[in-house]
């Protein structure tokens, strides 16, 4: 089911902060403008490599579902990492009949590629926060 791996998503209090570690200490080029995503409760940048993204999230406000964590990660952390599937909802039937909990309402919300996305609960996936990403058409 799950197809490549599109991005790793990195919490961090502050993307300017986090961008200027990624070019001028890691050397990366591909530097994607931040932009927020209120509907998800990030602010977002994608940073690209040669094979994925890193994707760097800031909290858009004191309601975004990556509080908690940097709470407990003030300088922030891995937070998750996006696969890709060919059909999202054949993907969450698949995960609901193995008993995965399918995070937040359980139906796909339009991430920051401007796909359909959900969440699979990190105590299903062996402690690791996975989100699952429709490949937008016309990709590969
Ligand atoms: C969608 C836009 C964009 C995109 O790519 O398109 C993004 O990726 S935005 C990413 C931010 N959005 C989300 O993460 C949505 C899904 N996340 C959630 O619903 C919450 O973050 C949740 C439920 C995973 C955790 O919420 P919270 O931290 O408030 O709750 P707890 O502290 O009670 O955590 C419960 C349990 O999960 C463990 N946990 C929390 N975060 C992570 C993590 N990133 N990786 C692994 N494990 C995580 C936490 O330690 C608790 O474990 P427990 O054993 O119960 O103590
Ligand atoms: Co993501």
């Amino acid at each position: 089911m799950i197809g490549a791996l599109n991005h790793v998503g990195v919490a961090t209090p502050s993307i300017a902060d986090s961008i200027k570690l990624y070019r001028d200490v890691l050397g990366a080029t591909k530097i994607g403008e931040p932009f927020d995503l209120p509907a998800q409760g990030v602010k977002v940048c994608f940073i690209d490599t040669p094979t994925a993204q890193i994707e760097l999230i800031e909290p858009y406000d004191e309601t975004s579902p990556i509080v908690g964590f940097l709470a407990k990660n003030p300088k922030g952390g891995q937070h998750h990492i996006c696969f890709e599937v060919a059909d999202i909802h054949a993907a969450v039937a698949e995960m609901r009949a193995k008993g995965v909990t399918i995070l937040g309402t359980g139906e796909p919300r339009i991430g920051a590629h401007g796909a359909p996305v959900v969440f699979l609960h990190p105590r299903d996936m062996g402690g690791v926060l996975i989100e699952l990403m429709e490949t937008p058409k016309g990709v590969h």
